[in-house]
């Protein structure tokens, strides 16, 4: 493997041609989707790639293909930003299958997975939340491995000895459905297919790779069938968090790093202020994991801080919070704000707090707040209830309409649509039509920007990739951060790694929090105890109490 340490990294990625497989490997917030935003603008330069629509760029979320492709706009010129072919991998594993699924004799009125269905399927065959866990462990497993066929999976599954895991396989079989993980199985398998992949090489000259710490061996077979060695790959092994869902982050990287690619290392944050990296490298300390350093303390103002607050109980937090960043928005309008949780429970405290004071956030478990599907609902909504008919014949136009309307086979805005339209429909009223409904919803934030100004509240599984000008993470307590369900080391670990993305996510502040006391049931209140980590953090911190500084 080369390893250089003498020629800056950006200009030896401008410079390496397009044959060289290149993996870029480093710490959150060193730059790594910038560079390879970097590596398209010089392939293109370099007269590599005929065409911007034959690179092709694969991350692992729609926020993160979102984040590429603002990258991407920063670095190509404008008649190429648009004609990159940036995709998800379940996206392009789904167009592949859309365009190719008769190989494989897949009825093709049913390659996209309906989350309704689907959610039926499982409840009939008596997956629940108590047993979801182990029973989508044991599907997940054993779909991500590309060599089996249907009846060698529905076998392996019964040699597994889960009842659900076979019951929902088989009824999914019989309806002739596909979920997510068949997807990536059926996209991968058809990309084993010598006539299938031949198809895609000649078609794309390039690949670019995001998150590789996120994939499965399964998936890394799929993008090596199409880019051969003419790929750029970029990752993080401290940023595994998709474990639970068959990504393989050590036999990923010992992989490519067998393949002796040009190992292209970033060591210093451009993200963060000194302050929020005081907090990774806490977290960091005793993993063997690099130090973070600043890329230009000098460029950080005063304000940038690193925090801890301590409340008595949910409500005493949410009404700090809401103190808080009330004030923060007050003193900075146009900067971000990610509230950051492990789980949802805490957030019915905290948010309806905030509601009612009148901020409004950007919720982004709610498919009607992804901008693109916003768009394509409020673009179809006229036509698809311009016929008389039910609100629901209403909403199943509306999601044809834009299903037609998305890039072929883009398995997750087919899915997100569907379930925003679900959720539209249950805010029609008899004075209230669907298209009403559609036509109120809030103003997408700025397409070039995939995080606006302003609030926003998610998971740290779906702040991955992003960043925010200050972060809130709330609920450093055992049993959140870990989350109760971690109970071997190996969980734990990514339990940790959890974290330590949240912390990465910020650029200037931080601020963690936990309470002393926890409202079990109305009835019962418990003692919180600290997570493992937060002494950790808290050494490095500031306190701030009821009226925190910023
Ligand atoms: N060479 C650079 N000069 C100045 N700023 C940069 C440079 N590279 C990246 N940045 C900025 O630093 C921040 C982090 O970059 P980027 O998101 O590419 O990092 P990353 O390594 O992909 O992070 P993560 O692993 O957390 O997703 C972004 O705001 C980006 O615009």
């Amino acid at each position: 493997m080369t390893q250089l340490n003498i020629e800056k990294p950006i200009d030896l990625l401008r410079r390496l041609p397009i044959d060289r497989e290149v993996l870029l490997i480093a710490p959150a917030g060193c730059g790594k989707t910038q560079a390879l935003a970097t590596r398209a603008a010089a392939l293109i330069q370099q007269g590599s790639v005929r065409s911007p629509r034959r690179l092709l760029a694969l991350t692992y979320s729609n926020k993160a293909r979102d984040n590429l492709r603002v990258r991407l706009r920063s670095e190509l010129p404008a008649s190429a930003q648009q004609l990159v072919q940036v995709s998800t991998l379940h996206g392009f594993a789904g167009r592949v299958t859309a365009a190719h699924g008769r190989c494989l004799g897949l009825d093709m009125t049913r390659t996209l997975p309906e989350q309704g269905a689907l959610r039926r399927l499982r409840r009939d065959a008596g997956i629940s939340y108590q047993n979801s866990d182990y029973v989508d462990g044991i599907l997940t497993r054993h779909k991500r491995n590309a060599g089996i066929d249907d009846q060698a999976l529905l076998d392996a599954l019964a040699d597994s000895g889960c009842r659900e895991a076979v019951a929902y396989e088989q009824a999914l079989r019989a309806e002739g459905r596909v979920d997510f993980d068949d997807m990536l199985r059926y996209g991968a398998r058809l990309l084993k297919l010598e006539r299938v992949a031949r198809l895609y090489r000649q078609h794309f000259a390039g690949a670019l790779v995001d998150e590789v710490q996120d994939l499965s061996l399964l998936q890394l077979e799929m993008i090596e069938s199409i880019g051969e060695r003419r790929v750029t790959y970029a990752g993080d092994p401290e940023q595994g968090i998709y474990a639970f869902a068959g990504a393989e982050p050590a036999s990923i990287f010992r992989r490519l790093r067998e393949r002796e690619p040009e190992l292209v290392p970033l060591t210093v944050s451009y993200r963060s202020s000194p302050a929020v990296l005081r907090a990774v490298n806490a977290l960091a300390s005793g993993t063997g994991a690099p130090v973070l350093t600043c890329h230009d303390s000098t460029k950080w103002a005063e304000d940038c801080a690193f925090a801890s607050l301590v409340s008595t109980n949910e409500d005493a937090e949410a009404r700090h919070l809401l103190r808080f960043i009330r004030d923060y928005m007050h003193g900075y309008p146009e900067r971000s704000i990610g509230i950051l949780t492990r789980g949802n429970r805490r957030l019915s405290y905290l948010l309806p707090v905030l509601t009612h004071a009148g901020l409004t956030f950007q919720d982004w478990s709610v498919p009607t707040h992804v901008p693109s599907v916003m768009a394509l609902l409020r673009r179809h909504a006229a036509a698809a209830c311009a016929d008389p008919g039910s609100p629901t014949t209403h909403g199943e136009r509306l999601v044809e309409l834009c299903t037609a309307d998305a890039a072929l086979g883009d398995v997750t805005t087919h899915d997100e649509v569907r379930s925003a339209v679900d959720i539209l429909l249950d805010q029609v009223t008899p004075g209230v039509p669907l298209s009403q409904v559609v036509a109120r919803m809030p103003t997408p934030q700025q397409p070039d920007r995939p995080v606006a100004p302003g609030l926003h509240v998610l998971t740290g599984h779906a702040g991955k990739g992003q960043e925010f000008d200050l972060v809130i993470i709330v609920g450093l307590e055992d049993g959140k951060i870990p989350d109760f369900r971690a109970t071997t080391s190996v969980a734990i670990a990514e339990e940790r790694r959890v974290l330590h993305v949240m912390l990465s996510r910020a650029k200037h502040s931080l601020l963690i929090t936990r309470i002393e006391n926890e409202t079990r049931t109305p009835r019962w209140v418990a003692p919180a105890k600290r997570s493992p980590w937060w002494d950790l953090l808290a050494e490095v911190a500031t306190e701030i109490g009821a009226r925190p500084a910023r």
